[in-house]
């Protein structure tokens, strides 16, 4: 049972963080895990809402650390269900850092995670249909089924590469790279 569609409204949810001193990595910049395992708490909020149930991360796509966090920003996550499957959804995340002092805001990141809901015997359960009540939600919508699409093409072709690579015949594509063959003799 899905229960009733729901809007994407309905399931937005945001998480502000203060980032403190031992969130940061050795470069005194705020570590890109800590940062991940947040992007993942707000994902599980949005998708468990929408969903009514538990839910799992399935998959992560495009998480690029493009500009650095610094300690003492509050970092804010606002995530909306994009995209709903049957028992999938994606969800949008939108990361920003504000700096307190000054009140600016950065976009640092803009990811999707592919969240699954389970029923009570661990199983896919059939999730509610989201209602889009915005030319922006449709937008997001259509952009997520060409996401799908795209990602099942890659996957298709990294396998073909994959089970049709010979090492010795390839040798030739390495040869402008920047890399030493220096097979072991057992090799
Ligand atoms: C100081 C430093 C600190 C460092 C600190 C670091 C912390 C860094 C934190 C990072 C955070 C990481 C994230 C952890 C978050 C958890 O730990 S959650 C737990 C981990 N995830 C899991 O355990 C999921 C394990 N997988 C499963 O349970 C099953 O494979 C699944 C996903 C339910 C699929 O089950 P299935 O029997 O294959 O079912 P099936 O009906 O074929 O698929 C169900 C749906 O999944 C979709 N699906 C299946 N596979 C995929 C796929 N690969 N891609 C997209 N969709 C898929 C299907 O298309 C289907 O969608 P619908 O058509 O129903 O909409």
């Amino acid at each position: 049972m899905s229960g009733a569609a729901k809007p994407v409204s309905k399931s937005q949810t945001t998480i502000t963080e203060l980032m403190i001193p031992s969130y940061a990595n050795f470069g005194g910049k705020i570590h890109g895990g800590i940062l991940l395992s947040l992007m993942d708490k707000v994902a599980y909020a949005c998708s468990s809402k929408h969903a009514g149930t538990y839910c799992v991360t399935v998959s992560v796509d495009r998480v690029e650390f493009l500009k650095p966090v610094e300690v003492g920003e509050l970092v804010s996550l606002h995530a909306s269900v994009n995209y709903v499957g049957r028992s999938s959804m994606i969800v949008g995340i939108r990361v920003e850092a504000e700096h307190v002092k000054n009140s600016t805001v950065r976009h640092t990141n803009s990811c999707y995670f592919t969240m699954v809901a389970k029923d009570d015997h661990d199983k896919p359960a059939e999730v509610p249909k989201l209602i889009l009540e915005t030319h922006n939600d449709v937008r997001r919508f259509i952009e997520a089924m060409h996401m799908k699409e795209i990602k099942s093409r890659i996957n298709e072709q990294l396998d073909d590469v994959k089970s049709t690579l010979h090492v010795n015949e390839a040798m030739e594509l390495l040869k402008k790279e920047r890399c030493v063959i220096a097979f072991k003799d057992d090799e």
